[in-house]
């Protein structure tokens, strides 16, 4: 994606606000550009409405906060690597680019795994009690 020259910036910021109104915007890009990001954020709704719905304790909010965090910053930081690899070999193919990108993925789906897991751990045994 190429920006129009006058919103092309390599300098440094200079100040809080600035940096603030970059990272949003990092934020912002990456759901938009990323299909798996938003997936992971329709599941943090979905969970979070179970986790009201099972009135769960602060406990397990705390531990459903952090996994929410977990998955979403590993697929962030997955994108990081893509964009990285992208730019550098320009889609050709490198043996290592296959490494970085694979291994990227792979921290999201162990990530991923952990989530299901604790998830199960917190609302299998309130769904059966509810039935
Ligand atoms: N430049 C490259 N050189 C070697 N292998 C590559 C390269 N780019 C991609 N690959 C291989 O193709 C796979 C898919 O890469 P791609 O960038 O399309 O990820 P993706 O499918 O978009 O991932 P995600 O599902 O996380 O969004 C990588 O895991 C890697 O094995």
């Amino acid at each position: 994606m190429v920006l129009p020259e006058n919103k092309q910036k390599t300098d440094k910021n200079r100040s809080y606000l600035e940096s603030f109104q970059f990272a949003f915007e990092g934020i912002r890009f990456a759901f938009k550009q990323e299909r798996n990001l938003r997936f992971h954020f329709f599941t943090l709704i979905i969970i979070s409405l179970a986790g009201w719905f099972f009135s769960i304790s602060r406990m397990e909010w705390l531990v459903l906060i952090l996994t929410f965090a977990l998955v979403i910053l590993m697929e962030m930081a997955n994108t990081i690597a893509e964009w990285t690899i992208d730019l550098i070999t320009n889609h050709q193919y490198h043996i290592i680019a296959k490494y970085v990108k694979d291994v990227a993925a792979g921290a999201v789906l162990i990530a991923t795994i952990f989530a299901v897991i604790i998830g199960a751990i917190i609302f299998i045994p309130k769904i059966l009690e509810w039935l």
